[in-house]
């Protein structure tokens, strides 16, 4: 019996990339051997077995690879007689096909080593056809490994292409897509992922909300090459840059759905596209199982963008708009989020070609604002000695109140900055 390091672990560290997990290749044994060894079999569509001190797990060599029924994983052949090669040769990408034996000796039968030299995400072989998923993987290992340089090779690219446009792709359980999806938001480049997806024509059978975007002008006509899709990618980007939680992420995404649903003229106005956009992300998450709490904040963004770009100028009137944007976004009581509604709302406003560093004060303001704002408590109006329902008002108008004087410092402030000195 043979035991090796394979997959993400060897591939992450030839890279110098902190390993997360290991996972190991037994060739030449049985699930009986390894089960009189002390290892215990877990998995329900391909055995797996946990080493019994380390809990770490092993995988006989397989002949192949199938996806299952609904592509919840793998049903496979496995015997003794498996070759180390055969195995490698039936995983998806070069890179991920390299294993360490227990001396520290590599094997490496096709090219993975080459191919993290230079930094090229290709397949091993036909086989990586047979899991559809795998078109999703490749579009995580671009985002992923996207600081780095690496880019697809045009075989893997046409390969992927052949497999979207078989329509299998749509054949994947909702619950796969989501864990891709959600993996790759969370790398350093999440654009990257539905770049390439995109390029693979996989885009449109997956996210057809999101592909929807592509070709819709955006207002700003002086960028015209810069769609709403493509919008919305530097969005995303942006987001991820100011570290923006997967909910940011998500909300970034998914905040613009609605201007494919608007009138399209050559410079449309969007009206209304943050209500319209509400149908689509409805959509996108009950039919990928989308969490909630991503769900949630995707809505709000949709609802409320808009208006967090109107409250850059300040003018005591605003205090109403602030109020009304804290109390629909539910800022009192959950002020985490609304801190990503506000990173999220940043993303939107810089996510722009030319945008060139330009600030986003809305964002301390209204933090430091809500912030204040939380603590005033009916406690005090009690001491004075209302009662009732007139707590509730009083606080209202003390809030109000505030805002408007914050306001009209600020408004003073740039006036003062702007006006020519007296010496002058
Ligand atoms: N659809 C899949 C899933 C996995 N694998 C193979 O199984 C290994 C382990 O899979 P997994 O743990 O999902 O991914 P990692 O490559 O370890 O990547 P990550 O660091 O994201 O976990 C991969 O490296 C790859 O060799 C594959 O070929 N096809």
């Amino acid at each position: 019996m043979e035991i090796y390091l394979v997959g993400g672990a060897v591939r992450d560290e030839l890279l110098g990339l902190a390993v997360k997990e290991r996972d190991y290749l037994v060739v030449g044994a049985t699930p009986e051997q390894l089960l009189a060894l002390g290892y215990t079999q877990v998995g329900r569509d391909f055995p797996v077995f946990l080493h019994p001190d380390t809990r770490e797990e092993y995988a006989l060599a397989r002949t192949e690879r199938k996806s299952g029924r609904g592509y919840t994983g793998f049903i496979c052949d496995f015997g003794p007689e498996v070759s180390l090669e055969e195995d490698l040769r039936r995983r998806d990408l070069t890179i991920n096909a390299i294993a360490r034996d227990e001396q520290g000796g590599l094997h490496d039968p096709y090219g993975g080593r080459q191919d993290l030299d230079r930094r090229i995400l290709r397949h091993v072989s036909e086989a990586f056809a047979e899991d559809p998923l795998r078109v999703l993987r490749v579009a995580r290992f671009a985002a992923r490994f996207h600081h780095l340089g690496f880019t697809l090779a045009d075989e893997t690219l046409a390969l992927m292409r052949r497999m979207a446009a078989s329509g299998e792709l749509a054949a994947l359980t909702p619950e796969r897509v989501w864990k891709e999806t959600e993996k790759a938001l969370a790398t350093e480049d999440p654009q990257v992922y539905f770049e390439v997806l995109r390029r693979a024509g996989a885009l449109g059978v997956l996210f057809p909300e999101l592909e929807a975007l592509f070709g819709v002008p955006g207002p700003e006509k002086w960028h015209p090459e810069i769609d709403t899709g493509i919008h919305t990618l530097m969005v995303l980007k942006r987001a991820a840059e100011l570290g923006g939680d997967l909910c940011c992420r998500f909300a970034a995404l998914c905040h613009d759905f609605g201007k494919a649903l608007t009138p399209q003229e050559k410079w449309p106005s969007h009206h209304h596209h943050g209500e319209l956009g509400v149908a689509p992300i409805e959509a996108l998450c009950a039919r990928l199982k989308v969490p909630t709490e991503h769900r949630e904040l995707a809505l709000l963004m949709s609802r409320w963008h808009i208006l967090f770009h109107r409250l850059a100028e300040p003018c005591p009137e605003h205090a109403e708009r602030i109020l009304e944007l804290f109390n629909h976004t539910d800022a009192w009581r959950k002020p985490a989020r609304f801190a990503q509604l506000l990173i999220c709302a940043q993303a939107d406003l810089q996510g722009r070609k030319g945008f060139g560093g330009k600030p986003y004060p809305q964002r301390e303001r209204l933090w430091h604002w809500l912030g204040e704002l939380r603590q005033i408590t009916a406690q005090a109006f009690v001491e004075q000695g209302i009662k009732g329902a007139a707590i509730g008002d009083a606080i209202r108008e003390e809030r109000r109140r505030r805002l408007i004087l914050w306001l009209q410092d600020w408004a003073d402030s740039i006036h003062s900055s702007t006006a020519p000195s007296p010496s002058r």
